[in-house]
């Protein structure tokens, strides 16, 4: 269901900007991989995939640093965090895609929107030399004009920075650009950047209902963007 407002005819949509993680592609499967091998590699207990889930969403470095914290009890320090950091990111690429889903209606979604004349861009706190071959490796690059990744800009999502810059490459007012995203970290940017911004219903919102976060609609599926941004239009 969306809110009126994103369907105002004075500012029509005219490009979106897509969250990779929770939002197109089921990745817990990839991270919960990663991680246990990297925690195995340092002679660490295993963690949950459950509670990786709440820990995913503000880039790979907040990751590591969450799980080491849980695992260990105390605060890593910089030789731990930065060894952890190293093995991680050498399994993560060795592994990328391999146990990671694209939701059903992101494909019919992503094309949809790109029927209809509208811009993607791709943006990400996933650092961008594992999003670029993750989104080719499941088909996705292909409808993206630009890929931003967690490293892109000085600061992350929730910072609104990263849409920003976006909105700037892409040549849109953050008024007429859509963001998609699956938590509060995506509202929150979109929200202080001043464009409007949809949650889907099923990603990773930090272990709490997504139906708490301020948001101008929420979704099941992709699917539903494009038929419904028409009809507003
Ligand atoms: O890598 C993360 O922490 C989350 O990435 P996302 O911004 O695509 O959800
Ligand atoms: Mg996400």
């Amino acid at each position: 269901m969306l809110k009126s407002s994103l369907l105002s005819r004075d500012f029509p949509i005219e490009a979106v900007i897509v969250d990779l993680d929770g939002t197109m592609v089921d990745t817990l499967g990839d991270f919960t991989v990663a991680v246990n091998s990297m925690l195995a590699d340092l002679d660490l207990p295993a963690i949950a995939a459950s509670r990786i889930e709440s820990m995913v969403g503000k880039g790979s470095e907040h990751l590591i640093r969450s799980v080491l914290r849980h695992v260990r009890g105390q605060e890593p320090d910089g030789a731990l965090q930065s060894e952890a950091w190293r093995r991680y990111s050498r399994h993560y690429l060795e592994i990328n895609g391999q146990h990671a889903s694209v939701y059903a209606g992101v494909v019919d979604g992503l094309h949809s929107l790109r029927e209809a004349g509208l811009r993607l861009a791709c943006l990400t706190n996933k650092p961008g030399d594992f999003a670029r071959p993750l989104l080719a490796a499941k088909g996705l690059a292909r409808y993206f004009d630009v890929v931003f990744g967690g490293d892109a800009f000085e600061r992350k999502k929730p910072d609104p920075l990263p849409l920003r810059k976006t909105c700037e490459v892409l040549g849109t007012q953050p008024q007429r650009t859509l963001m998609v995203g699956d938590s509060s970290n995506d509202a929150l940017a979109a929200r202080a950047a001043g464009c409007p911004v949809v949650l889907m219903r099923y990603g990773y919102n930090h272990g709490e209902p997504v139906e708490a976060v301020d948001a101008d609609g929420l979704l099941d599926s992709l699917a539903e963007l494009a038929p419904m941004l028409r009809a507003g239009a």
